[in-house]
């Protein structure tokens, strides 16, 4: 047991997903998970233990933002040994031809949380994924036909920003989308010499405003699930 994580010792597998909404964790379990046991209940952050084509695998739900995320990614890693952490999430589009529905791989992503200015003062530390990860990822993804874009993303402290047009500074520069908590996760894999990655899937678009409804987000988002869980397989 953790502080926020009621897991038995040995309960986790040393492969997690991570998706922000607990709700998609348990959608994650019951449709792809082999004999899924509930591991986590506390604060209702859902998580599960089961198989994937025979592989022990874990999902736990992260709640929303780096602050809430990095509690579980820490306990996770600190207190449960895990050791592949893939984050499964949705984001929203600063691309033209970056469109719903469209899978991403965080290759790298930028932050606007002071969370690596109290670690590095004012030395700026770059969050990446595993490439190991990203390459097996990407060749899932284009095994299975996913449109998949592999690059930059955002991930920011806010998600109802003063200034609705402050993205297209970061859309300039290629940074492809935003979401809230891989900065977190991919600081923390570094620190602790872990794999992360994350996949996404583009929910909503920052240029065309267009939107998908939340039971989408939580319930049909599969492809995304298939190419985190196939890439873990082979690691
Ligand atoms: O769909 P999830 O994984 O929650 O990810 C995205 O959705 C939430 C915002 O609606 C943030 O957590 C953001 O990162
Ligand atoms: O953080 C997020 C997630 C989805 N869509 C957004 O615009 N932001």
């Amino acid at each position: 047991m953790s502080i926020h994580l009621n897991a038995e010792p040995g309960q986790i597998a040393e492969t997690v997903l991570l998706p922000g909404d607990p709700l998609r964790a348990r959608h994650i379990a019951e449709t792809f998970f082999e004999n899924p046991v509930q591991h986590n209940s506390v604060r209702g952050m859902l998580g599960y233990t089961g198989t994937y084509k025979g592989q022990r695998v874990s999902v736990q739900g992260t709640g929303m933002g780096i602050a809430s995320s990095m509690i579980y990614v820490s306990e996770l890693i600190t207190e449960y040994g895990c050791q592949n952490l893939i984050r499964v999430g949705t984001c929203g589009s600063y691309q033209p031809d970056v469109h719903v529905r469209d899978l991403i791989l965080a290759q790298a992503a930028c932050t606007d949380s002071n969370i690596n200015n109290i670690r590095f003062g004012q030395k700026n530390f770059a969050p990446i994924a595993d490439f190991e990860l990203l390459l097996r990822a990407y060749s899932v993804a284009q095994e299975r036909g996913f449109t998949t874009h592999v690059g930059n993303i955002m991930s920011s402290d806010t998600f109802y920003h003063d200034d609705f047009e402050q993205y297209k500074l970061w859309a300039q520069y290629g940074v492809l989308a935003v979401e809230m908590e891989a900065a977190g996760l991919y600081t923390l894999a570094a620190k602790h010499g872990v794999k992360a990655l994350t996949v996404l899937t583009v929910s909503d678009h920052l240029v065309t405003r267009e939107e998908t409804t939340a039971e989408e987000r939580q319930l049909t988002f599969n492809g995304m699930i298939e190419v985190a869980l196939d890439a873990a397989l082979k690691v």
